[in-house]
């Protein structure tokens, strides 16, 4: 075997025995930055020697696809984006836009931004029979088995519906210093934030690590009509009524005015709440307006997410 195929092959061997120890033991060998590193050279050597290249090498999966171990789910609906605003005058950009499409009367809903991992759930005559990761926004990940270990997300809905609905999986501040302070008792890496311990949390294989781990959610979009919303806020009731759970820091605003003074109150009470936020989503509250307004190729044209400038370091 030439000196070329050998290395490959032991990069092969060394990224297949990180994968296994970051998804199935949750506990990662090497920085991700490394494992990257290793990524990109073996990906670079299979396109210099596509001979050497083997079907199940680690290089098979693009970035957001589906890893081993977890099914695809393919989103009836895909997993979208939001474009993001930096300042007023983005916000009154996004405003003009909007009122070129739907003329001056448009109201919002103002949710904060949620730093967690976005999570699509699938109810079936109100029991919840399948949950994904976004993926690459087209194909997620299986972690049904995952999120059932999630208690506040309910298995069963007040109400026999068949529903698709999009919402943030995250791990409360508390819960992240007290995970970092029993990894650092072991030795494990810690994790960065809570966003990435809840994105590591569920991209396990093993349930059992997952359930070890108070994890939270909170539901903001109903993809299905399955009830009889015809707005934003309407959704957001009929999902609380439904039993999933819900932000409690909405508000319906009926110009950019308020929305300005929703955001102020966001920032303000930011450090205090019990989870990470990193902005605020504002939402045409109409959906006949959202259908009206659509979509570009990556993000609703509807919708919008004002973003704070990033939290001192976790504690
Ligand atoms: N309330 C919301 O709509 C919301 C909250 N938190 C998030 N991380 C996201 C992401 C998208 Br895409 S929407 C949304």
């Amino acid at each position: 075997m030439t000196d070329i195929r050998r290395h490959m092959e032991d990069l092969r061997k060394k990224l297949k025995e990180y994968d296994y120890h970051y998804h199935v033991l949750d506990q990662p060998l090497i920085e991700d930055v490394l494992y990257d590193r290793l990524l990109h050279e073996l990906t670079q050597l299979e396109e210099q020697y596509p001979e050497y290249r083997l079907e199940d090498s680690p290089t098979q999966r693009v970035g957001g696809e589906v890893i081993e171990g977890f099914g695809k789910v393919v989103h009836q609906t895909p997993m979208m984006s939001l474009s993001n605003a930096f300042s007023e005058g983005d916000l009154l950009d996004f405003e003009t836009r909007v009122k070129q499409v739907v003329g001056d009367n448009v109201s919002y809903v103002c949710e904060f931004k949620i730093d967690g991992l976005a999570t699509s759930l699938e109810y079936e005559q109100g029991v919840f029979i399948r949950g994904a990761t976004r993926g690459d926004g087209v194909t997620g990940e299986d972690i049904t088995l995952n999120l059932r270990t999630i208690e506040v997300l309910p298995q069963r809905l007040t109400e026999p519906k068949n529903i698709v609905v999009r919402g943030e999986s995250y791990l409360p501040r508390a819960e992240f210093i007290r995970l970092n302070k029993e990894r650092a008792l072991t030795s494990e890496p810690l994790f960065a934030n809570p966003r990435n311990a809840a994105a590591g949390s569920l991209r396990q294989l093993d349930t059992t690590v997952t359930a070890a781990r108070r994890l939270a959610f909170f539901a903001y979009t109903l993809v299905t009509t399955a009830g009889n919303a015809s707005t934003q806020l309407e959704a957001l009731e009929q999902m609380k009524m439904w039993g999933l759970p819900i932000n409690p820091h909405y508000q319906r605003c009926t110009s950019m005015a308020e929305v300005f003074e929703y955001i102020q109150h966001a920032q303000e009470i930011r450090e205090t709440l019990p989870y990470d936020i990193d902005g605020v989503v504002i939402k045409v509250d109409s959906f006949d307006m959202q259908q009206r307004l659509g979509f570009t190729a990556k993000s609703p044209r509807f919708a919008i997410a004002y973003k704070f400038t990033a939290q001192q370091a976790e504690s």
